[in-house]
C-alpha cells in the first residue's frame, strides 16, 4: 500500500546545537490511525512540526499524499490538518467565524454544509454563534479540531489530543477520530497516554532521544513483546522453590503463598501442563491460580529503559 506520509533520514538539529531528531524514517499509511508513542523530550513534537512545515528539517525529506513538504509546500500543507498541543485561537471570534476564516486559509471555497457537518460531528453546532473565550476548556479544544477539518484534509495531526480533557471528552474524542478514519482520514495522534494507543492505534511507532525504536502493528507488538504471568496460590506455604524446578525460574512471594510463573505471550502456554504435573510431583497443591497479561504501558517501559 502507498504512503499517503513517507519520512525519509529527516534529521533536526536546534540552534542551540541540541539534535532533536537522528534519522528518521517513517511511512503512514492511507487510512490508519497511527500512534507515535515516547516520553517527554522524545522528538514527537519535533517530528510533527516538521511534516506540517512548520519546522524546517535540518536534512531528510517529506512527502505528504505524493507532496513535498519543502518543495511543494501548499500542496502539501492542504492535505494536512493540525491540531496542536496548545490552544490557538481568536477569542473574540464566534465558533462559525473561526472554522470558516480557517478554512477559506486554504483557499478553499465556501461550503457551509460541510462545516455544519463537522461542527454537529463535533456537538458544536448549539455553539456556533459563541464567542470562543465563553467556551469551556474541553470545546476549545474541540474548536481546534473542527478548525484542523475546515478544509477536508485527508491527514489529521493530534497532538496529545487529549491532555488534560475529562474523561468524557476523551471517549467523544475517541469516537470522533473513529467516525474520522472511516471517512477515509489517515489519523497520526501522539500521546503519553499508553492506554489511549492501546485503545485507538492500528500501528505504534515508539520515538525516544530522537529515534525510532519500533514501528509495529499494535496487536503484533502486544502478542511479541506481552509477557503472561500464572500465578498460583497454593494450598501450604513453601519455604523455597525446589532446586527441581529451577528452569521454570519461578518467583515465591515472600510469604511463600503464591508461586508465578513468567512466559512470553507467543508461547500461548506451551509448557504449562508439565508444570502443573511437576508441581504435583514435588508435592506442591495450589487452590487458585490466575493469569495476567501485561499492557501495552508495560510493554512501553521496558522498552524504553531498555535502551536508556
Ligand atoms: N526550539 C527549540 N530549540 C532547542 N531545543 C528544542 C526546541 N524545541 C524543542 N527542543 C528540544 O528538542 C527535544 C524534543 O522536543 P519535542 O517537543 O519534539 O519533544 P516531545 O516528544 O514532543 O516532548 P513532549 O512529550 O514533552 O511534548 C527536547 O529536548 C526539547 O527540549
Amino acid at each position: 500500500m502507498q504512503a499517503v506520509i513517507s519520512v525519509n533520514g529527516v534529521t533536526k538539529t536546534y540552534a542551540s546545537g541540541f539534535q532533536a531528531l537522528k534519522g528518521i524514517h517513517l511511512d503512514i499509511r492511507r487510512g490508519e490511525i497511527f500512534a507515535l508513542l515516547g516520553p517527554n523530550g522524545a522528538g514527537k513534537t519535533t517530528l510533527i512540526s516538521i511534516i506540517c512545515g512548520i519546522v524546517n528539517a535540518s536534512t531528510g525529506s517529506v512527502l505528504a499524499d505524493g507532496h513535498d513538504i519543502a518543495r511543494d509546500y501548499r500542496a502539501a500543507r492542504a492535505k494536512i490538518g493540525l491540531v496542536p498541543q496548545e490552544l490557538s485561537t481568536d477569542a473574540f471570534e464566534s465558533v462559525w467565524d473561526t472554522v470558516k476564516f480557517s478554512r477559506g486559509l486554504f483557499g478553499k471555497p465556501p461550503n457551509k454544509a460541510y462545516l455544519e457537518k463537522i461542527l454537529k460531528d463535533l456537538s458544536l453546532w448549539d455553539k456556533r454563534d459563541a464567542k470562543i473565550m465563553a467556551l469551556s476548556g474541553g470545546m476549545k479544544r474541540r474548536v481546534m479540531i473542527a478548525k484542523a477539518l475546515s478544509h477536508e484534509p485527508k491527514i489529521l495531526f493530534l497532538d496529545e489530543p487529549t491532555a488534560g480533557v475529562d474523561v468524557e471528552l476523551r471517549r467523544d474524542m475517541w469516537q470522533m477520530v473513529r467516525r474520522l478514519r472511516e471517512n477515509g482520514v489517515t489519523i497520526i495522534l501522539t500521546t503519553h497516554y499508553i492506554e489511549e494507543a492501546e485503545e485507538m492505534a492500528d500501528r505504534i511507532g515508539v520515538i525516544s532521544k530522537g529515534e525510532i525504536l519500533l514501528v509495529e502493528d499494535k496487536d503484533v507488538l502486544m502478542k511479541k513483546l506481552g509477557k503472561k504471568q500464572l500465578t498460583l496460590h497454593l494450598q501450604h506455604p513453601l519455604a523455597g522453590v525446589p532446586d527441581g524446578l529451577q528452569e521454570y525460574q519461578l518467583e515465591l512471594s515472600q510469604d511463600g503463598t503464591q508461586l508465578t510463573y513468567t512466559f512470553d505471550a507467543q508461547d500461548d502456554r506451551i509448557g504449562i501442563p508439565e508444570l502443573l504435573k511437576r508441581l504435583d510431583e514435588h508435592g506442591i497443591h495450589f487452590r487458585d491460580l490466575q493469569t495476567s497479561e501485561s499492557s501495552l504501558e508495560e510493554i512501553f517501559v521496558s522498552l524504553v529503559r531498555g535502551r536508556a
